[in-house]
């Protein structure tokens, strides 16, 4: 489903804000005192970025126990379409997803919570994509959930045979293993 402003997800969308001249614009992309002035105490300990093609399908990936990370991700290149599916037993949107078209042109980004599984398609010929995240990278702590699984329902808008995945993502386990033993519960 599209993300909506109201969704209990903890999702939220931030558009920075452009000051244009005739250079061109201007951007503050994330301050730690803006975060303090809205009550917002996060913080942030890596910046990520991936390039890749058209077609290319990264997720749905997360980390699990004290490495599960939020992120806040942008397009610097490129369009994506952003998936975000709900990990938490006891949330109200458990086993649910949202989409977002992350666009270098909009400028948008997308703030994911701990426990969510994270992943995007690329719908532009190249797309770079940056993130922040509040955890470092823990591989031994990775899960995944296989994007395609038809219990989840993800319209990746590409038809399959034009998207391309990493190995490890194709094995990735479907939705019943992760409901099987979840690993985030919602207080
Ligand atoms: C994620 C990550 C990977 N790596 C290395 C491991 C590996 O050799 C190479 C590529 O890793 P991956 O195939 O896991 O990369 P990728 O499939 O792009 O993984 C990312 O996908 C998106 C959707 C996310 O949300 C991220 O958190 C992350 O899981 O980069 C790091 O060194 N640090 C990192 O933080």
């Amino acid at each position: 489903m599209p993300l909506a402003a109201n969704v209990p997800s903890g999702l939220r969308l931030l558009e920075p804000r452009r000051f244009g001249d005739e250079r061109g614009w201007f951007a503050e992309l994330w301050s730690d005192a803006r975060a303090d002035a809205c009550g917002w105490p996060q913080r942030f300990v890596q910046d990520n970025e991936s390039f890749s093609r058209r077609g290319v399908l990264r997720g749905l990936h997360f980390q699990k126990g004290e490495a599960a990370q939020a992120k806040l991700v942008r397009a610097a290149v490129g369009d994506v379409l952003d998936v975000c599916l709900d990990l938490r037993v006891g949330s109200p949107t458990y086993g649910q997803h949202w989409t977002v078209m992350l666009s270098a042109d909009v400028g948008r980004q997308l703030f994911i919570p701990k426990g969510f599984a994270h992943g995007f398609i690329v719908l532009s010929d190249v797309a770079l994509v940056c993130y922040k995240c509040d955890a470092p990278y823990a591989p031994e702590a990775e899960g995944s959930v296989n994007a395609f699984d038809p219990a989840l329902g993800i319209d990746w808008a590409l038809p399959q045979e034009f998207i391309m995945r990493s190995d490890k993502d194709i094995a990735a386990p479907d939705w019943a293993a992760y409901a099987a033993d979840p690993v985030f519960r919602l207080e």
